[in-house]
């Protein structure tokens, strides 16, 4: 039994709320987010962003309602001249007077053009601001957010969110916000104007606006669920253009290139529907918005040549209404290319804060604990692990780990032994805490990895996948990704590269300082597992997970790293998934997996003569593998090790950074004579 396993300071502690992480991909779940709220309450989520910069927002407001009021002007200034300096003029033969009303308006028109270049410049910069800063959060956050929630969101879905939806808001901040503020008061100010100058006239007008508010509601209902359905599918179709280009080679190997069009036309073809509904229902509003002012004008013209010709009110006003309304009907007919932006504005704050408020379910804890001195003693203690998304009942129902009770002394290598799907992986994951045991515990030297915040754990693990995931960046960036900052100099990193034997990446263009991963250069599978590996090694840990790190190379090469990385682990508490037996050579213990539990512990040798699960397990991979001698794995080990290392010092004393080959043969041939003389 593990030795000393921390007691949490809370006393029991809650099971992993992985539906938290899942997305929200029906209705019920949409509804129960963002979806449910107002429109006002949904974008109000804004407000702590646009506070900041709130000054120069209100500034550009200021300046577009000046713009409005310029243009509202106008009308009374032509009402003016009209009345007054005109029919006197046309009296008196003196036009004089005319020519004021002329410079008035030419003012009122720069003053116009200069105020709205000037809400332009104002408002370009806060909505940059505000869309760099809600993307930073957003990349933070999902950094933040466990495996399990990167297991159950699609990556287009977040690309999406992250990419067009914040462009959407940006431009909404930048041009729809301020317009429908600004359309707002200035048809409120000029259907104001029209009623107290109008009379008659500017009731007739302002009728227009009973339908219109009907149909604006109608309208929002129906388009903010369209809107959300487009983007939503935007996210799916980028969903599935990143899974083609990640498996464009397969695809073509397999010539289903076709079939993958086909599957991407239907979701391209359901999106270009969804945006056809938007477009229909948004140009039945804009039809509306458009006849209803027109309808009101023509009867107000009616009814204006009556009252005129009855003297009722004079040519002057008539010509002012007209020239009012012309200056509301603008807006008017602008407030359904408004309204359906801030529509979309709105589910584009939805879908972000869907991820936003999604929990980190693995946080780190409000009293953390840390490894002072570490040794490196890694327990599992009556681990219990189950995926999220596991069924209550039938396959796949019971635990994938189900009571795991192991320790690693501290400075052993471990390798971890079992079939296929028995868990060796899920094992492996939970020691950087990866995913959250479900019952039980893991510690490093008694210390739960949950009392531990994230940083320290990881400044104590390293973790090698075989899946070896490298970033744009130089092989030094690569390599250097998660060492410690005094442990960053040229010579930290040629020892990790010489011990993942990843001395390759000196002959590359640029050498160490070449960009690699997916906008560098392209390297081979076992050259991307040697760099990962470098990078676990520079890390620095006391505990290394190596999970099949070595899967993709050659022979003689893993048996030059199998050499470095014996010397290496001394110091180094390791757990290593052998997925092929030649990785068994690597450990001092081998541990069994079976049925989700540890089934037995002890040298390669013991358990081959003792357990039949394992005879069974390392027979099914023995393919590939000749074991090493039943009665002395060490001996091997120490033979293999001091034999290739020197040959590779013997390489590197030559200049072959990499010696594979001939030489790496000759280390094998050493390995495997030492096997032939112990037998
Ligand atoms: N992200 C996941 N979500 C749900 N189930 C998973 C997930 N990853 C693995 N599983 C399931 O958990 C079980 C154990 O998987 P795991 O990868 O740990 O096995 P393994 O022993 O490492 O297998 P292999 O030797 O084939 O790599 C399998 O049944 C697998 O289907």
């Amino acid at each position: 039994m593990p030795s000393s396993a921390a007691a949490h300071p809370d006393g029991p502690r809650p099971t992993p709320a992985s539906d938290d992480t899942r997305r929200p991909t029906d209705d019920q779940a949409r509804a129960a987010r963002g979806a449910s709220l107002s429109t006002v309450a949904s974008m109000r989520r804004l407000v702590p962003y646009i506070r900041p910069v709130l000054p120069r927002i209100l500034a550009g407001v200021l300046c577009a309602l000046g713009a409005s009021l310029a243009a509202l002007a106008v009308p009374r200034v032509l009402q003016w001249l009209v009345n007054g300096p005109l029919t006197a003029g046309l009296a008196t033969h003196d036009e004089s007077g005319l020519w004021w009303g002329v410079v008035l308006v030419l003012v009122l028109g720069v003053a116009e053009a200069g105020l709205i270049a000037a809400r332009r410049a104002l408002i370009l910069i806060p909505g940059t601001n505000i869309e760099a800063r809600l993307r930073t959060e957003l990349f933070t956050h999902l950094q933040d957010l466990p495996v399990a929630f990167h297991d159950r969101w699609p990556g287009g879905q977040l690309l999406s969110r992250s990419m067009s939806d914040l462009g959407l808001l940006r431009r909404w901040i930048a041009f729809g916000m301020l317009t429908l503020v600004v359309s707002s008061v200035t048809i409120v100010v000029g259907i104001g104007i029209l009623v107290a100058t109008g009379g008659v006239l500017g009731l007739i007008y302002l009728a227009g606006a009973i339908p219109m508010t009907v149909m604006a509601f109608t309208f929002s209902r129906r388009f903010r669920a369209v809107s959300r359905k487009s983007q939503d599918q935007a996210g799916d179709l980028a969903t599935a253009v990143e899974e083609s280009v990640h498996g464009i080679r397969v695809l073509k190997a397999f010539g289903r290139g076709r079939d993958a069009l086909s599957s991407f036309a239907r979701q391209a073809d359901e999106l270009r529907g969804t945006e056809l509904d938007k477009a229909k229902i948004q140009s039945g509003l804009q039809a509306w918005l458009t006849a209803v002012p027109e309808l009101t004008l023509g009867v107000s013209l009616v009814v204006g040549v009556w009252m005129v010709s009855e003297g009722r009110i004079t040519v002057g006003a008539l010509v002012a209404f007209f020239a009012t309304a012309a200056v509301v009907n603008s807006p008017v007919i602008d407030l359904g290319m408004v309204l359906s932006m801030t529509l979309n504005a709105r589910t584009a704050v939805d879908r972000y804060f869907d991820v936003m408020t999604t929990p980190n379910t693995l946080p780190d804890p409000a009293a953390p604990r840390e490894v002072t001195d570490p040794h490196g003693e890694l327990a599992f203690t009556g681990v219990h692990f189950r995926y999220g998304d596991a069924p209550a009942e039938g396959p796949g129902s019971t635990d994938v780990l189900d009571g795991v009770d192991l320790v690693l002394p501290p400075g052993k290598t471990v390798a971890l032994v079992g079939l296929t799907g028995s868990g060796k992986s899920t094992l492996a994951m939970l020691v950087p805490r990866l995913y959250e045991v479900t019952g039980g515990s893991v510690s490093i030297d008694g210390v739960d990895v949950r009392d531990m915040t994230r940083e320290h754990l990881r400044s104590l693990v390293g973790v090698a996948f075989e899946d070896a995931t490298l970033f744009s960046a130089s092989v030094r960036d690569n390599v250097l990704l998660g060492a410690p900052d005094d442990a960053r100099t040229d010579a930290d990193l040629a020892r990790a590269l010489d011990v993942a034997q990843a001395g390759f990446t000196y002959e590359l263009p640029q050498g160490t300082s070449t960009t690699i991963g997916e906008e560098g250069m392209s390297l081979s599978g076992g050259q991307r597992q040697r760099i990962a590996l470098a990078r676990a090694i520079a890390a620095r840990p006391r505990v290394l997970v190596l999970d099949d790190p070595l899967s993709a190379l050659d022979v003689d090469t893993e048996a030059a790293i199998q050499a470095r990385l014996a010397d290496e682990l001394e110091e180094i508490t390791t757990l290593i998934v052998a997925h092929r037996p030649s990785t068994v050579a690597l450990a001092d213990l081998v541990a069994v997996l079976q049925d989700g539990r540890i089934t037995a512990v002890g040298p390669h040798s013991e358990l081959l003569a003792t357990n039949e699960h394992y005879r069974y397990v390392i027979s099914s991979l023995e393919d590939e593998f000749t074991p090493p001698p039943p009665d002395d794995v060490e001996v091997a080990r120490q033979v293999a090790r001091g034999e290739a290392r020197a040959v590779v010092d013997e390489a590197l004393d030559s200049g072959d950074a990499t010696p594979s080959g001939r030489n790496g043969a000759t280390a094998i041939g050493a390995w495997q004579a030492s096997e032939g003389s112990e037998r």
